[in-house]
């Protein structure tokens, strides 16, 4: 038996007096928020006492006080997991997103919103959309763009043709792993993946399994499960598809670019107040007239307003008409921002905020 005065004893009795602390102020923590929430009223829905904004803005101080040796990210995740317990205290949200369990956007779920909110895993993006319109999941989220691959088109046609607001971004480093039942390279003759994936790792695949048969399928998680039917069969999909599915890991990080990464979005049904670091994403339609993009853009320089980004899509009004979405540094609360939108509204043929949500946090 150790001697209880040895220096690993005595390093553990001081973790022991920190964690005492560290619970006690939790508890504190917990209960400060449940008389926020009393302000806010007694017996509303989950949805009613959820603030982005400040949670954001919470986050960043956590982020500026950051010294190490935890990095940003790791701090941002066990602080948010805090925020998540205390929010779930009155009832938990309810968050949509493309199932089944095990998905990247399930990954996304948890890092925006924690563990103690209810994961609602739905069949399609369009589901998810469908699902947040009629009140049945208080939020969704939704994968949108891909470093490597670029937009997800369906995501953004879903705005469309449909009245949801964007309340926040997520950002996700995505590491896609080879999985089977027998976890041995050699066994492989097919591979299921969700065809982003699939084109994720081409190189990867094209070296080491330059033979192997290539089956798109509606997710990563969903080529897991069918991995589990067969000891020739592998799946591409990320390290909680191969756990949830009892997998074994053939290889990791077999993706072509280290900085694979996949924005979500997560979707509502109103607007919230800025955080102090937002963007603004803004669906305008044109017609078909000389100048009529310059006429879109010109008015974010004479404002002084950052473009993020635009994307066009066939307008769905019309042949030929173009609907481009556009982020811009700002909430829409802000002066310039609203002086663009007025003189963008003068020349477009219709001009929608999309929402004002705070900047991905690490
Ligand atoms: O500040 C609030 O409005 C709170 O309800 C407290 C709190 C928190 O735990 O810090 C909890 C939930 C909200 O989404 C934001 C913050």
């Amino acid at each position: 038996m150790n001697d209880p005065k040895t220096p690993l004893s005595e390093m553990r009795e001081r973790i022991d007096s920190i964690d005492r602390q560290i619970q006690q102020l939790i508890s504190e923590r917990a209960n400060h928020a449940r008389t926020v929430a009393k302000v806010k009223g007694e017996g509303l829905s989950a949805i009613d006492y959820y603030r982005p904004e400040r949670e954001a803005h919470v986050l960043r101080m956590v982020v500026d006080r950051n010294q190490g040796p935890l990095s940003d990210a790791e701090m941002v995740r066990l602080f948010r997991e805090i925020m998540s317990s205390c929010l779930a205290q009155e009832d938990p949200l309810k968050i949509g997103f493309l199932g089944p369990e095990g998905t990247f956007s399930e990954q996304a779920v948890r890092k925006h919103f924690g563990h103690a909110a209810y994961g609602l895993p739905l069949g399609s993006i369009e589901e998810v959309f469908q699902e947040v319109a009629a009140g049945h999941a208080d939020f969704g989220v939704v994968p949108v763009e891909n470093s490597g691959q670029g937009m997800i088109q369906v995501t953004l046609d879903m705005f469309l043709t449909s009245d949801a607001t964007i309340c926040g971004e997520i950002e996700l480093r995505v590491h896609q792993c080879l999985h089977s039942r027998s976890g041995r390279l050699e066994d492989v003759r097919r591979i299921y993946a969700h065809a982003q994936s699939l084109q994720q790792c081409k190189t990867w695949l094209r070296i080491n399994l330059p033979e192997v048969e290539c089956i798109a399928v509606s997710s990563n998680a969903e080529a897991a499960r069918l991995a589990l039917h067969a000891d020739d069969v592998a799946a591409i999909a990320g390290e909680s598809a191969g756990k949830v599915y009892r997998l074994k890991t053939v290889a990791q990080g077999i993706e072509d670019r280290a900085d694979n990464t996949t924005r979500f979005l997560v979707i509502g049904r109103t607007l919230f107040p800025p955080s102090g670091n937002d963007r603004t994403s803004l669906l305008v339609t044109v017609n078909d007239k000389p100048g009529a993009l310059y006429d879109v853009l010109s008015p974010f320089a004479k404002h002084g307003i950052s473009l993020n980004r635009i994307e066009s899509r066939p307008a769905h009004t019309g042949k030929w008409q173009y609907a481009f979405f556009i982020d811009v540094s700002g909430h829409i609360d802000d002066d310039a921002l609203q002086a663009a939108v007025h003189d963008i509204g003068e020349s477009a043929a219709s001009i929608r905020v999309l929402g004002s949500y705070p900047v991905a946090l690490p």
